[in-house]
């Protein structure tokens, strides 16, 4: 048994635990750690010379309290939601008031608001934290989204601080809010992380489709735009999976994969908290519901046999750098839309559940160690930073002046991948947003109308105040 050295504890040693308790090690700081299969732990510590000897490995969580300085900082990196809330339960009548506990995995924002209800009643506290980064970011400094009690951070923040991915010298760790707060923003960056993902697939899907470029050639496309505005780490690893050969056959290893995605459900929670709050997240619902369309492999190959001879406008899709160009500014585009929408949701819930979320501040810590990692990230905090109340990214001056060069773009993109049966749901869903977001006088006066003549549910008249219910014709 160790007895009270450990700066922090973790529990949970699969693919992210395993590898954040080395880069705390690394960093110079003891970790207790524990595990369901309690093996990971010893492992993990004589598997890493020069780093294991920061790592205490205990066997049962009555030997890893034990093994932790107090106030006990306790995070939990297990697979979310029940097992969260049974590892809280098993280990809470071994802390003591002040001890903290830590849910550095991906949660269900609700789920945090509860449990921090919860443990903060009963004299212990509650942090709910997104970490992003995968294997390598957990390992060698991922982005930290911090929420919880504001006077709870200072016992974190010196470890978070050293552990986290760096830009220009600037730890990508910030406290962002209380209670759910870090949860629901690491969940709208895995949203922006679906629609950026569909996008760029979408993208390919017109290279391979219709232009029939093959994947070693999109590789050095990607590869090329990654040194430009779109410059990110989802572009720079589509290059490189795009120029990968499968070892067992020899053919790109893209054509081997079966176009089927997994999803884990923050990209679902994301859309569930938009449409809760009343965003148009359409990038990232279109998004989801492409994965979940492509989980259906058999029944998209019946109906393709079923619609085979659906007629298509005879698009020509050129191979030429013109094509090439349009196909870029139109992804850049929409992504400028999908990340806008992503804020406008942040934005909302901030007013709704009193956060005063930092929007700049979350664009900064994005810039590097998360998955949307990109210098765009960048701009968006500068646009966020004038002290402007920006409403929605679409309204910020640099903003408009990039979509207004690029919408034509997306539209002829659109237009063609349409024509061509090609599907593009989450391009035609950000440029349908911006149609809709920049037209002065929309359509819903309609559907008011139709509201009040079958339910009496009144309208509000542009020459008048007040609220109107019109006497309709019978029908
Ligand atoms: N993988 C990624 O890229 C990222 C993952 N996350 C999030 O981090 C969290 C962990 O993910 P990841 O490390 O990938 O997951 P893994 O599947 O690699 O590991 C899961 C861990 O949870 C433990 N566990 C599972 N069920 C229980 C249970 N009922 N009781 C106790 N322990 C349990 C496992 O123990 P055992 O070893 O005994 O099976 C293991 O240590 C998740 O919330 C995930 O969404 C966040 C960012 C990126
Ligand atoms: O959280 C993450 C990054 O920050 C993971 O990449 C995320 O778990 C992947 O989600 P999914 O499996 O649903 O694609």
């Amino acid at each position: 048994m160790n007895d009270g050295q450990a700066d922090i504890g973790i529990l949970g040693l699969g693919t992210m635990g395993a590898n954040l308790a080395l880069n705390i090690a690394e960093k110079g700081f003891a970790v207790a750690v524990g595990n369901r299969t309690t093996a990971k732990a010893f492992a993990l510590r004589d598997d890493n010379p020069g780093i294991g000897e920061n790592i205490l490995p205990t066997e049962s969580l009555e030997d890893f309290v034990a093994a932790l300085k107090t106030p006990r900082l306790v995070l939990f990196m297990v697979t979310a939601g029940r097992p969260v809330d049974e590892e809280m339960e098993r280990i809470a009548p071994l802390l003591s008031p002040g001890d903290v506990m830590i849910d550095a995995g991906n949660a269900d924002f609700n789920d945090t608001v509860r449990r921090s209800t919860a443990v903060e009643a009963t004299g212990l506290h509650f942090v709910g934290m997104g970490v992003s980064g995968g294997e390598l970011g957990a390992r060698h400094g991922p982005s930290i989204m911090v929420g919880g009690a504001r006077e709870t951070y200072p016992l974190l923040e010196p470890i978070l601080e050293k552990i986290a991915a760096r830009y220009e010298g600037e730890p990508c760790v910030a406290w962002l809010g209380p209670n759910g707060a870090g949860h629901f923003v690491k969940t709208i960056h895995n949203g922006i992380e679906y629609a950026d993902m569909q996008m760029i697939a979408e993208i390919y899907g017109i290279m391979r489709d219709g232009i029939g470029l093959k994947p070693a050639e999109m590789a050095t496309i990607f590869a090329d735009w990654n040194t430009r505005g779109l410059s990110s780490y989802l572009i720079e690893i589509t290059a490189v999976t795009l120029a990968e050969t499968d070892p067992d056959t020899g053919r790109p290893m893209v054509d081997v994969i079966v176009d089927e995605a997994g999803q884990k459900g923050t990209g679902r929670w994301a859309v569930i908290e938009a449409q809760k709050l009343g965003v148009g997240a359409t990038t990232i619902e279109a998004a989801v519901s492409a994965r979940g369309v492509s989980s259906r492999r058999g029944e998209r190959e019946n109906a393709a046999a079923l619609y085979r001879d659906v007629e298509t406008a005879g698009v020509e899709f050129g191979g030429e750098t013109d094509h090439i160009a349009a196909l870029e500014q139109a992804l850049e585009t929409a992504k400028i839309i999908a990340y806008a929408q992503g804020y406008a949701t942040m934005a909302a819930a901030s007013g709704e559940y009193g956060w005063s979320l930092p929007l700049a501040e979350i664009a900064r810590i994005w810039r590097a160690g998360c998955i949307i990692r990109s210098r765009f990230l960048d701009d968006i905090a500068r646009a966020y930073d004038t002290g402007e109340n920006v409403v929605n990214l679409l309204q910020a001056p640099d903003f408009v002046a990039r979509v207004a060069a690029g919408e034509v773009a997306l539209r002829r993109v659109v237009a063609k991948a349409v024509l061509a049966g090609i599907p593009v749901p989450a391009l035609s869903a950000a440029l349908a947003y911006f149609d809709d977001y920049r037209r002065a006088r929309g359509t819903t006066n309609l559907t008011q109308a139709q509201r009040d003549l079958f339910g009496a549910h009144t309208f509000r008249r542009l020459d008048k105040e007040g609220v109107f219910h019109h006497r309709w014709p019978a029908v």
